[in-house]
């Protein structure tokens, strides 16, 4: 247990012996010995602030704030009003304190107006209004979203690992590593046979082709030829690499 146990270095042990007496006052005004006890106690949590500490010897019974608090947001109607060096906001004699508006609310409002279709029953207001165009965001969504197809059972992505890693063949190469022409690559472009090149890499994608979030007919647009170019416009965030290491067939070369 001594790894445990940081040593307490020589200077420190000098500065607690002159800090005085090896006694510390308690609560009820008796003298308990303390310093051998702190050294003997290995379980004792360290005393805050520390018995020689400059804290304790500068003590006082009220504390002191260096900085001062965050003056509160001052009210519109009050920036004429001079600042105060209280930090107190001085409301003028010609202000009625029942006028006063409420502050502004910092939660923001739920919106329960939203219809389906970006029919808002808050849109007249913020379209009058200028600050917000009603429905443009929603459309914007609409045209973003992409057609993620339903897979058929048994081709999940937890299935297509389990493919992956049953030692299956899913190259179809009769084993070897191949240099790859492109005029070799154009020759398989059917859904039995579908080769891709991503990044110099040539992969049978024949397999995963019914695996694919994204269906198979947007996976069969690159069979034949380099698939690059479109995988990285659609998700470059998939890691390819990994998921078609084992439909790996080889390397694309020039001629
Ligand atoms: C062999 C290469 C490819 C692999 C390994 C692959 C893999 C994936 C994966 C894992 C997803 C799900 C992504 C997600 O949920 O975030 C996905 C979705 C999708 N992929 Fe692919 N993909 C490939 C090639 C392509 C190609 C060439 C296209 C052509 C347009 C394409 C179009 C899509 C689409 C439209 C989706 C669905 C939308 C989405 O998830 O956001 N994929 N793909």
């Amino acid at each position: 247990m001594s790894w445990l146990i940081p040593s307490i270095p020589g200077w420190s042990r000098s500065s607690l012996a002159a800090a005085g007496p090896s006694t510390v006052p308690t609560p009820n005004g008796n003298s308990t010995k303390a310093l051998d006890d702190v050294e003997e106690d290995i379980d004792a949590p360290p005393p805050f602030p520390l018995l020689n500490s400059h804290q304790r010897s500068n003590a006082s019974s009220t504390p002191s704030f260096s900085v001062a608090p965050p003056s509160p947001p001052k009210s519109p109607s009050l920036s004429s009003t001079p600042p105060s060096d209280l930090n107190i906001a001085i409301v003028p004699d010609n202000v009625p304190l029942g006028n006063m508006a409420p502050p502004p609310s910092t939660t923001k409002k739920p919106n329960f107006g939203i219809q389906k279709g970006g029919q808002d029953s808050s849109s007249s207001t913020s379209s009058t209004n200028g600050l917000t165009p009603a429905s443009g965001s929603t459309e914007k969504k609409e045209k973003k979203k992409r057609a993620k197809v339903a897979l058929t059972p048994g081709h999940s992505a937890l299935d297509w690992a389990r493919l992956t890693s049953s030692g299956e063949d899913l190259r179809q190469t009769g084993g070897g590593f191949l240099r790859v022409t492109m005029a070799e690559l154009k020759e398989h472009n059917t859904v039995d046979d579908a080769w891709s090149a991503f990044n110099g890499m040539v992969y049978n994608i024949t397999a995963y082709l019914p695996f694919h979030p994204g269906g198979e007919d947007e996976l069969m647009r690159v069979a034949g030829r380099d698939g690059t170019k479109l995988f990285m416009l659609t998700h470059s965030w998939v890691n390819l690499d990994f998921m078609l290491k084992e439909c790996m067939v080889g390397v694309l070369v020039r001629g």
